[in-house]
């Protein structure tokens, strides 16, 4: 292995941080080690463990209130000694790239003053994801970073979808729907490639269900239509996020409530969705565990407005032929598959309950219309190739 082309990938989640070290020498480059931090549980010990599991090496300074420059400078440190060479390239996941963006970018200053903007588009993300380039360029500015965008996914989607019906200068000056999670999304298009043409050429909902979650409508490799619009807020009920919303509501508690711009954002994006509707949690884990009635209800919802918009996707596509669960919860989470499937049984969806349980590829019984599958997703493997084709210059 040339380790001149390990390359580590941040990709920075709403409720998490993964860490994936890979040798990026080849077009689709081999996982080295990875870790991850895990807001919910936080760490104050980052343990890198290799593709097995095994533990490779443990950062022990890593606290979840260390400043950013020092924890990186320590992961970089660390990764190095036990690569025993440096590292090619940083890749990170950059939640939105607006329309600046359509592809995987090297970042330098005026990059990120353009990603800096794009802030309150993205007020919960933004942040969490351009920290951690500011703090490797001031610790290490020789070292390349490429920026990866949730957005570029989806850069395809044409009118009428991408748009909202809101006059024309509006839409000119960019406000429009972008669509998120696409790193995940084109890692499940990948996987499904590689099982065969005819499957890519399914039409497809993915579902990525994590601490945020949506939809994509998808077609050989492609995506024609997502839940998000603008920002991460649209779509599917989210952890802390309210998703699709009268926007009258916004209206009215500014005039009756009283409420700021500075107010709504805290609600929408922090205090809404499953925590908000249970009162109890925004971890599935602990709502599915919890005998409160508002934490079985906030399930509910959440399944309910999922397989409402899955099958507003396959208006989209004209059709399901195959359902795709993924992220924390779609992966993890069987009773929520269960709870979406019922709801789909109307569209041909036909769960087989012990390979649900079991969490295999394919979940969907002999009879079913729609093929139902679940899949580990991995947006540091996606990232890692965009940084690959970088440095390769391909
Ligand atoms: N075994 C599990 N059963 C149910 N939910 C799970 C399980 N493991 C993880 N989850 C849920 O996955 C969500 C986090 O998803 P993840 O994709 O890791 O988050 P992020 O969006 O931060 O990347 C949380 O709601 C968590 O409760
Ligand atoms: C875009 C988005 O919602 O990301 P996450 O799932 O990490 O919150
Ligand atoms: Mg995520």
């Amino acid at each position: 292995m040339s380790t001149s082309d390990a390359v580590l990938v941040v990709n920075s989640g709403s409720s998490s941080i993964k860490f994936g070290v890979f040798d990026a020498s080849h077009t689709d480059p081999a996982l080295l080690c990875k870790a991850q931090i895990d807001e919910h549980e936080g760490a104050s010990r980052l343990v890198f463990t290799d593709p097995a599991g095994r533990a490779s090496f443990a950062l022990e300074q890593a606290e979840p209130d260390a400043s950013p420059d020092r924890l990186f400078a320590d992961v970089l440190a660390r990764i190095e000694h036990h690569l025993g060479e440096r590292l090619r390239a940083v890749g990170h996941r950059v939640v939105h790239g607006g329309r600046e963006f359509p592809r995987p970018v090297e970042v330098n200053r005026t990059v990120l003053a353009v990603l800096d903007a794009l802030t309150p588009l993205a007020p919960l993300h933004q942040p969490r994801c351009l920290t951690p380039i500011r703090a490797i360029s001031a610790i290490r500015p020789e070292l390349m970073q490429v920026a990866c965008f949730d957005t570029s996914f989806h850069h395809g989607i044409a009118p009428p979808v991408n748009r909202f019906a809101i006059p024309r200068h509006l839409e000119r000056a960019g406000i429009r729907r972008y669509g998120f999670h696409g790193l995940s999304f084109e890692y499940v298009a990948g996987r499904l490639a590689d099982i065969s043409p005819e499957f890519s050429a399914k039409r497809t909902v993915v579902a990525h269900l994590g601490n945020g979650a949506s939809l994509c409508a998808m077609r050989n490799g492609r995506s024609i239509d997502t839940t998000m619009g603008l920002t991460p807020l649209d779509g599917l009920v989210m952890g802390t996020r309210c998703g699709t919303i009268d926007p009258g509501v916004l209206l009215y508690l500014q005039q009756r409530h009283g409420m700021s711009v500075d107010d709504l954002e805290q609600l929408l994006y922090h205090q809404s969705g499953l925590l908000g509707v249970s009162g109890v949690s925004s971890d599935m884990r602990v709502l599915l565990a919890s005998q409160e009635p508002a934490a079985k209800e906030a399930v509910d919802l959440f399944t309910f407005r999922i397989a409402q918009q899955v099958a507003a996707m396959a208006g989209t596509l004209g059709g399901l032929e195959c359902l795709v669960f993924t992220g924390g919860i779609g992966e993890h989470a069987s009773e929520v598959r269960t709870q979406v499937c019922e709801r789909l049984r109307w569209l041909g969806v036909q769960l087989d309950p012990s390979a649900n349980t079991a969490a295999q590829l394919h979940i969907a019984c002999e009879d079913s219309s729609v093929d139902v599958l679940v899949m580990a997703t991995n947006e540091e493997a996606a990232i890692a190739r965009h940084c690959a084709a970088l440095i390769s210059g391909t």
